[in-house]
This record gives C-alpha cells, structure tokens and sequence, in this order.
C-alpha cells in the first residue's frame, strides 16, 4: 500500500475523485469528525461496508454512509474515516464520514447493455489478468482489455497464466513479450511462489473468466480464503455468496481483491491516449501527432509519429505492433471479451 500522510490524505470536500477548487468552505468543516478512524474498505455488500482499521488490519468494522455522504460511491478498496462506534464488535455499526482521494480505480460496464461505468476496485497497485493456458483456450482480445482497463486506471498489469500443467506457456506468453508486461506462470499442483512475490505488499486485483483458476490461485494464496469471503459479505444482513469485489489479506502482507461476476471493462471514455500515456517515452512522441490521432498507423492514422520512431530505430516494430493491438482493443465492443 503506499504511505498516506495524515495530515494530506483527505481533501476537505471529502469524497470527490477529482477534487474541484473551493467545492465547500472551510468552516462546514465537521470537528466531530477529527477523531475518525482510519479504514480500507474490504467489502461491501447492500447498503453496508465491511473495513478493516489501518492500525488493527485484521479486525473488521461494518459501517454505512454517514448521511451527509449522501449516495457518494464507497467501494472496496476505498481509504475511509469511521466515526461512531469502530469498536467491530458483534453488532456495531460505525459510520463512513469521508473518502479518500483514488489512486487507480477499475471500471466495470454494468452488464454488456448497460451504458454506465461503475468503480469496482479503488487505490489497487495492481491488475493481476488471469488467463488458463488451455481449457478454456487463452485469448489475446480480453488480456487486451484488462491492459487498456489498467493502463487508463492507473494499476500495473500483469499476465497470470494458469493451468501450466495442460499447455506451454511460451508462444501465449510471447504475444506481450513486447510490452514489459510481468508475466507468472502457474500451475495447481505446485505452490504459486512467483505469484506470492508479485503480490506481496500490494493491493492487487484478480481479473479472470469463469473457470480460469482464479478459486484456486486465491485458496492456494489467502489461507481460509473461503471463510473470510463469508465474512466480508455476511455483513450482518444474513449470509449470502457476494457477487462484489472482496478483498482478502495475504499471509507476506499486502491484499488479493477478488472480483466475482466482472465480465466486461468500461472502456467507453477511454482515449488512445489515456493508453499510450502508459507508455512513459511514447507519450512524449505522440504530442507530435495530428489531432485525433488514435495511434493506429497507416492507413487510418498515415501522420502518427509512432511510425517514424519505428524508422529512426529508437522503437522497435514489435513494440508498436503490440501497442497498436492494445489500442484496437479499445473499439472492440465489451460483449467480445
Ligand atoms: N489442469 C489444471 N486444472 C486446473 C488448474 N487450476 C484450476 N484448475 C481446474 O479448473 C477448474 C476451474 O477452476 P476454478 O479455480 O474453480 O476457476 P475459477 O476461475 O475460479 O472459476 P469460477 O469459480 O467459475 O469463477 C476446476 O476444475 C479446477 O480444478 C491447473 O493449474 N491445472
Ligand atoms: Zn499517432
């Protein structure tokens, strides 16, 4: 997780993602509140919060929304204040007064007919894109949109490929070799250590199609992960399988959210160059493109100063290749994935 000062973590209109200049004087200011205690959202789950206090990890606090709040989105990953009662006892219910400012944030579509975007996972470092090597066959177009996904939400991707025993990994995994994409091979019947060490100490979500191995991989890595999902999404409102992100914390430190029923990204209001801006070098290139240029290179875009760098030897055809995938990614319609 990274540091947060407490005196710089919240911005005093509370809850925007994107702070407005003088949104709410300084004087509706609520002192009551200087006392909150300082929480992640772990789970969340009709109308309550489960949170976990960042100075007693392990406890979990259910809360709602302080009225004030209004209908504010809270979502698992949220860096939070609790007023009230943040004891986490049986039958308590602290209050959520504030939300952090986001450091990423993932957006899914509702459903594949659905125009809205919704925030799945706040402040993850990371988007850990779980594909099966065989059964069910991997497929470049939905590893595609998980980057397009991480790139414009400010998370580092990296390639899970499961299922190591049935297929070799190489010739999937040489499709990103171009991307300086981390990729970790995994397989059931051994322990998944690269994978540990990618995650430790980070927030990481896991993205993946049914029957991936994502069960797995989270029963292999969060010991009792099945009790604790129960936890998170049992809430105090009766027990039921959460549909929601949950997320767990791992045994080396750090947290696995796992993210049930995510079938599509929200890649609507994505540009080419929200993508390529996470390509620290090629961002510079690109501010010498026509406008509206989608970075795709002849015939579409026959300006796009990425060609150039490809003759001038300072890109490779492989890397623009395998950006310019990245890129057609973003016009494929969700319901492809
Ligand atoms: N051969 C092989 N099978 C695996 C491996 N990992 C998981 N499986 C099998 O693949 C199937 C799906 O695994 P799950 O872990 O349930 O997959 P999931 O992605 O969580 O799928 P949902 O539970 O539907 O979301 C199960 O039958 C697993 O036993 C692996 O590394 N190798
Ligand atoms: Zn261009």
């Amino acid at each position: 997780m990274s540091p947060r000062s407490a005196a710089g973590r919240y911005d005093e209109s509370d809850v925007r993602i994107r702070p407005g200049k003088g949104t709410r004087p300084r004087s509706k200011r609520r002192p009551e509140h200087a006392d909150a205690r300082p929480a992640m959202v772990v789970g969340v789950d009709r109308g309550r919060w489960t949170c976990a206090p960042d100075d007693e990890p392990e406890v979990r606090i259910i809360a709602m929304r302080a009225r004030e709040m209004g209908r504010t989105p809270v979502v698992v990953g949220d860096h939070v204040d609790l007023v009230g009662d943040t004891t986490g006892a049986d039958d308590t219910l602290a209050r959520i007064v504030r939300v952090a400012d986001r450091t990423s944030v993932l957006r899914r579509t509702a459903d594949d007919t659905d125009p809205y975007e919704r925030i799945v996972v706040a402040n993850a470092d990371k988007l850990v894109i779980v594909t099966a090597l065989a059964d069910p066959v991997p497929r470049t177009g939905f590893v595609d949109r998980c980057l397009v996904a991480a790139y414009a939400g400010g998370l580092t991707p990296v390639l899970c490929l499961t299922k190591a025993d049935l297929a070799d990994p190489g010739p999937f995994a040489a499709e990103y070799a171009e991307l300086d994409l981390p990729v970790v091979v995994t397989r059931s019947d051994e322990d998944p250590g690269p994978l540990r060490a990618v995650l430790r100490d980070q927030v990481s979500a896991l993205i993946g199609h049914s029957g991936v191995g994502k069960s797995t991989l989270v029963n292999a890595l969060v010991p009792d992960a099945e009790r604790a999902v129960g936890v998170v999404s049992g809430v105090g409102k009766g027990r039921h399988t959460s549909t929601s992100a949950v997320a767990l914390s791992l045994p080396d430190g750090g947290w696995v959210v796992d993210t049930p029923g995510v079938r599509s990204f929200g890649l609507a209001h994505i540009s080419p160059d929200d993508v390529v801006a996470a390509f620290g070098d090629l961002a510079t290139a690109v501010e010498n493109c026509p406008r509206g240029c989608s970075h795709l290179g002849p015939p579409a875009d026959p300006e796009c100063a990425l060609d150039p760098l490809v003759e001038s030897g300072a890109l490779s055809a492989g890397r623009l290749d395998a950006l310019r995938r990245v890129l057609t990614a973003l016009r494929t319609p969700a319901w492809e994935i």
